[in-house]
């Protein structure tokens, strides 16, 4: 979290409190960043942050939990390490193609191409395939935050089993995935009172992961403080940049006209006031967040609109077969680089269709190209003035949108599909 320690804490004896939950260190990006680094995943095996214990939880699915066990992580970074071994070793016998070796009393040039016997690949086997014994069955579920953030129930209410693991930034709960740690990402994307979440938008597009999955969870926050310390003590209010913006009008009403400072995730910002002991700092946050960093809720609600509904979607590494007989959204991004007059043929391709829109969203992308490679392989720098967003309501497995696609692919030299998945169809009842 980039939280610097306040200037009114300096003379304040650091009390950490003990808090009602073991909470496990997050994933950062040292933990996956080197998947081709042998060395780095031997590391990480032997990583104290890595052996995490299962916290207890009041939700229905284990938070936190990265895997439960420091030997699950040395059976996720083992496996890395073999990755990384028989990718060394694809790398090795084809960098060294031109070397002369003698195998067998052969030389390596002749037209035999002999390889060391004990080099030769072994063939698969059923327990090569059989799952690592310590992931069981269970998702595990990569989110950016601490426990008690929005996010980490957002993967509860998609997946109400799954382990959720925590990751200290976006980038990592997407490598996460990639690198098979986990099985799904989750990534808000946008907010009814905020709006989109641009930056995850980017990210979408920067990562080939497939969005698998939605939900819509309405988001209800209270400020916290230390037991004990009253409203009129606060002097700086602490939270996500999202959190903040959602509750800027409660918080002037509640004369709160005081210093806002954002971190990383509201979970977040409640776990440094609870650690560091501020008696002048309040968090927005959960009531989950509240009871997990033993924190007093000063006002609940505190939302600027009771329909305060964040949307998240569920990334995976392969998409979902896209069904029709229950309601399915579908995302995609284009782009072209001949002005923005497209938009108006794509619409018209949905419109004629009758197929509903549920967002469509622009973002600049001026100067910034994108590297496009074409069938033929050959990669051509392309620079689009915007890239545009759109989620439609219908499956990819519709005829109506595989042929409002193909209409689309004529108009734009960038198309894209981020993922045909189910609707979250969850009944609304507002946060307050
Ligand atoms: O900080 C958290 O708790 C999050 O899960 C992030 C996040 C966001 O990025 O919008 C999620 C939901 C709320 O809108 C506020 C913050």
């Amino acid at each position: 979290m980039q939280c610097v320690a306040p200037s009114s804490t300096v003379g304040f004896k650091p009390k950490i409190r003990t808090p009602s939950y073991t909470v496990p260190h997050r994933l950062t990006i040292q933990c996956v960043a080197s998947p081709f680094d042998a060395a780095a995943a031997a590391a990480n095996a032997t990583n104290p942050h890595l052996s995490a214990t299962a916290p207890s939880t009041t939700n229905n699915f284990t938070s936190g939990g990265i895997g439960k066990s420091r030997a699950d992580w040395q059976s996720s970074c083992a496996i890395l390490a073999s990755k990384v071994q028989s990718q060394q070793q694809d790398t090795d016998k084809s960098s060294g193609a031109d070397k002369l070796t003698v195998v067998n009393g052969v030389n390596g040039h002749s037209s035999l191409d002999l390889v060391p016997v004990n080099k030769l690949p072994k063939p698969l086997t059923i327990a090569d395939l059989s799952p690592a014994p310590a992931h069981g069955s269970t998702l595990r579920v990569a989110y950016q935050g601490v426990p008690g953030a929005y996010s980490e129930a957002a993967a509860g209410k998609a997946y109400p089993n799954c382990d959720a693991i925590p990751c200290d930034q976006f980038e990592v709960a997407f490598q996460a995935v990639e690198l098979w740690i986990a099985d799904r990402a989750v990534l808000p994307v946008e907010n009814s009172l905020g709006g989109s979440i641009h930056r995850n938008y980017d990210l979408l597009l920067r990562h080939r992961l497939h969005i698998v999955g939605e939900v819509q969870l309405p988001v209800h926050h209270c400020l916290l403080a230390l037991p004990g310390v009253r409203k009129e003590y606060i002097n700086r209010v602490i939270s996500h940049p999202q959190a903040l913006s959602q509750c800027e009008l409660t918080l002037t009403k509640l004369g709160l006209n005081v210093t806002r400072e954002a971190v990383d995730d509201t979970a977040g910002a409640a776990e440094f006031v609870a650690a560091n002991n501020l008696r002048d700092t309040a968090a927005i946050a959960s009531a989950r967040a509240a009871e997990l960093y033993g924190l007093n809720i000063l006002a609940d609600g505190i939302q600027d609109d009771s329909s305060n509904v964040t949307r998240f979607v569920m990334l995976a590494r392969e998409p979902i077969i896209p069904r029709t007989d229950i309601p399915f959204k579908t995302s995609i991004v284009f782009a072209h680089d001949k002005g923005t007059s497209v938009l108006f043929k794509v619409l018209s391709a949905f419109a004629f269709r009758n197929i509903s829109l549920t967002k469509i969203e622009s973002r600049p992308h001026r100067n910034r190209p994108i590297r496009l490679v074409g069938d033929e392989n050959l990669g051509t720098a392309k620079h689009f003035e915007y890239l545009f967003y759109v989620d439609f309501e219908a499956s990819m497995g519709d005829v109506r949108a595989q042929n409002a696609l193909a209409e689309v692919q004529e108009f734009t030299s960038f198309l894209r599909v981020l993922g045909s998945y189910p609707m979250d169809m969850t009944p609304w009842s507002p946060s307050r």
